[in-house]
């Protein structure tokens, strides 16, 4: 491929008249400006030639394509590329040159048409497609909407209502439901598509076969009345579920345009929307995050070294708590077998019992069958001792956070597993060298964090010590794409990259709180934010026996910088201890809805006599986006240290964590990303003079106080002098 171009389309005319034209640009095929120009000239020769009597669109090496490039959207925010007119592509390629041609075409799909991939093969006069296909339009997922016709044409072939769960959901379907809604005309097997498609083409140029263009389609479309009561219904839903997004409207607004004014509005309509949206804030962040959690899994020094991951058969647990059977249900659900070891009968027992109950849920839920539920439970064996750990490749601990008890483990483990095998450790706190002290075999040890429930929480930190070996990443890394983690690869310090970065958010509530803040306001203006939840819900749910194990890690080892609260130990002492107690800042009900406690304010009260804090009227009434400054400016600061401390290798990697493991809103691309969009100027002066009336708690750190005094972007990268990785 000439180096200059990005992608590119061959066309080969065979002797029944059928010109096949490909999608080249590995690996997902992407639509980038080079394919699609070279789309079109393709096609005008196609149409010009006596010997072409229809045409069949395919993608290489088994994949339709992947939708537009999305590079290719970043280009545009920074105006490095030129955008061609609106509507260039979607009206006067896709819809005036393919759709509308005196020539049929026929979209061959094998493994994916997403995005822009299914909008180019809906244009298509029919679509063939192997089994496995999957079929939709995820672009709100990445801030955009359905660019390239896709609006119109979805709900004329499968109707309003499943067009619209399919576009809202970002979610695609497999060939066979593709076939029955209407979008697929045939599935065929692999082998047989192209020929298929070339028949297909025919038999519609000899009439045999319906000629359709989808953008005129009416049949599937509800009556106008209907739509609107449908449209207006999803647009109440989308505002409740994505209040701080504007293109999920937008793209409504376009689908609603088309349908009360016919498709060509709809199409001029979609056009202007799509060339807004990619400008707008939101859209920035989602990008950033598509790119970023694929870049996760490229480490510097690790996986550049042609390092292959080792094949891991079958590993063991320590611990059946709800740590070690979360885990232990995330592997044997991705076919790992896996030996769960406790201590006596009763734990193991209560172990097993954990990971059957995680299983079983499903099986309510109607995702797994009973026939599936059996085959899984029966990866797992449980034991006693270490006897059947002679022949595992990986062992994870996950007993209490006791460093003795873990180190006697591991002395353990070196005893009995094989030499090659992976000693993990999920701890959330604990220093990894001092977890391995007993053992001679520091290369291999690591952690490997995983957020609580472990089976369902998409982050796995993989922590590395200055021994850790690279292909012991590179074998973890591996294990967490099987079990479908995304990981993080950090260095050893206390609290990794998520834990660490987020300890001051919930020290500043509860200063604020302690100075006069209204916790539930607090709350409320963080869920406004974007987070699930606000940091006292989050007290309660996970519980104050871990929230006051974890703050005392942070207490001990930041003592400079820490916020050292009395309220959650002082609840805790009169028996208060979150959600599992029914009374935590909240008070729940059977349902577990939370409601405020008045009786709340006695032990606020309480706390800032011993504290000494003074009551404080402007902070007492903060507003939103200060709530949010003092809550999350702080976390912007402990980042700064993590990442110039070299505990993460890129700013988006803490980004990626700070998204999958406290669920900050991905839309707002991440911690650092978030930060770099208010400028790190503003955030440095803001924090020194809070440092200056409130102390070292918000003292900004020497990195952010060296990049916010000259306005550099948190994000840029370090130099890594001291890094940890
Ligand atoms: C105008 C239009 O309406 C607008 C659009 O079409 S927007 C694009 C819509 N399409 C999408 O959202 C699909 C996004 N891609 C995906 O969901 C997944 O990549 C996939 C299901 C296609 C493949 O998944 P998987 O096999 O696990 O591979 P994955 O690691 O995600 O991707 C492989 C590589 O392709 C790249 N890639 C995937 N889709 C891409 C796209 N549409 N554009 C550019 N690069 C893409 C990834 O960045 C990754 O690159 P890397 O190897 O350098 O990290």
């Amino acid at each position: 491929m000439d180096s200059r171009t990005k992608g590119k389309t061959v066309m080969e005319v065979g002797g029944d008249g059928v010109a096949v034209i490909t999608l080249i640009n590995p690996p997902v095929n992407s639509l980038s400006f080079d394919v699609l120009y070279n789309l079109k000239s393709n096609y005008e020769e196609a149409l010009s030639r006596n010997d072409v009597k229809a045409i069949v669109i395919t993608g290489a090496k088994g994949r339709f394509s992947g939708g537009f490039d999305i590079s290719g959207f970043g280009e545009m925010q920074k105006g490095n590329v030129k955008e061609p007119k609106a509507g260039y592509i979607s009206i006067d390629i896709i819809t005036d040159l393919l759709e509308a041609a005196r020539k049929p075409s026929v979209a061959a799909i094998d493994g994916l048409a997403l995005g822009g991939g299914l909008e180019l093969a809906m244009a298509c006069h029919a679509r063939i497609s192997a089994p496995a296909a999957q079929l939709g339009l995820p672009e709100l997922q990445l801030g955009v909407i359905p660019g390239f016709g896709g609006t119109q044409r979805l709900p004329r072939l499968v109707g309003l209502t499943k067009a619209l769960e399919m576009i809202l959901t970002s979610k695609p379907v497999k060939a066979e439901e593709g076939h029955s809604l209407g979008l697929i005309d045939a599935v065929v097997p692999p082998a047989e598509l192209v020929t298929t498609a070339r028949r297909w083409a025919l038999d519609i140029v000899g009439r045999r076969k319906p000629w359709v263009s989808s953008v005129s389609k009416t049949d599937k479309l509800p009556p106008l009345g209907e739509a609107r009561e449908i449209l207006t219904f999803a647009k109440a839903q989308t505002l409740k579920r994505a209040p701080n997004m504007k293109h999920p409207l937008m793209c409504l607004d376009a689908i609603e345009v088309g349908i009360v004014s016919g498709p060509r509005a709809g199409l001029e309509k979609e056009a202007e929307v799509a060339s807004q949206v990619v400008k707008l804030d939101t859209t920035k962040g989602l990008i950033h995050v598509f790119f970023s959690q694929r870049g996760t899994a490229k480490v510097p020094g690790v996986t550049d070294r042609g390092l292959v991951p080792r094949k891991i058969k079958k590993v063991a647990i320590i611990g059946g708590g709800l740590m070690g059977s979360g885990i232990a249900t995330a592997l044997i659900l991705s076919n790992y077998p896996v030996i769960l070891k406790e201590v006596n009968e009763k734990f193991l027992e209560a172990g097993i019992g954990r990971v059957k109950a995680n299983l079983q849920s499903r099986v309510r839920k109607g995702s797994m069958s009973q026939e599936k539920f059996e085959k899984t439970m029966s990866l797992l064996k449980g034991s006693l001792d270490y006897e059947s750990f002679r022949d595992v490749d990986m062992v994870i601990e996950a007993v209490i956070e006791n460093i003795s008890l873990k180190q006697q483990i591991f002395a353990d483990l070196e005893k009995y597993c094989p030499q090659h095998c992976i000693l993990a450790s999920n701890t959330s706190t604990i220093d990894l060298n001092k977890i391995g002290e007993r053992t001679k075999s520091q290369d291999r040890i690591v952690g490997a964090h995983f957020f609580s429930p472990a089976h369902i929480m998409p982050l796995l930190e993989i922590v590395r010590t200055n021994h850790t070996s690279a292909q012991v990443i590179v074998d973890l890394l591996d294990v967490g794409k099987k079990i479908k983690k995304t990981p993080v690869v950090v260095g050893n310090c206390t609290g990794f990259a998520v834990n660490r970065m987020f300890f001051p958010y919930t020290q500043a509530a509860m200063f604020l709180v302690e100075c006069g803040a209204d916790p539930y306001l607090i709350d409320r203006a963080i869920s406004k934010f974007g987070m699930p939840m606000g940091p006292f819900r989050l007290c309660d749910l996970v519980g104050f026996g871990v929230a006051i194990a974890t703050a005392t890690q942070f207490i001990e080892n930041f003592s400079e910088r820490t916020y050292k609260s009395m309220i959650i130990p002082l609840m805790q002492e009169d028996k208060r201890a979150g959600e599992a107690t029914r009374k935590g800042f909240y008070l729940y009900d059977d349902k577990r809805k939370a409601k405020p406690d008045p009786e709340l304010k006695k032990y606020i009260e309480k706390a800032r006599s011993i504290s000494g804090v003074k009551l404080d009227p402007k902070l007492a009434n903060l507003s939103e986006k200060d709530i949010i400054e003092m809550t999350f400016f702080p976390v912007v600061n402990e980042a700064c240290r993590v990442f110039a401390e070299g505990i993460a290798v890129k700013a988006a990697d803490l980004d990626i964590a700070g998204i999958m493991g406290m669920g900050f809103p991905p839309y707002r691309g991440g911690i650092m990303f978030w930060a770099d969009s208010i400028g790190s100027k503003y955030i440095y002066s803001r924090l020194d003079e809070w440092s200056k009336a409130y102390g070292d708690f918000f003292k900004p750190c020497a990195f952010l106080a060296e990049r916010g005094s000259k306005g550099v972007p948190l994000s840029a990268p370090v130099k890594q002098a001291s890094s940890r990785l």
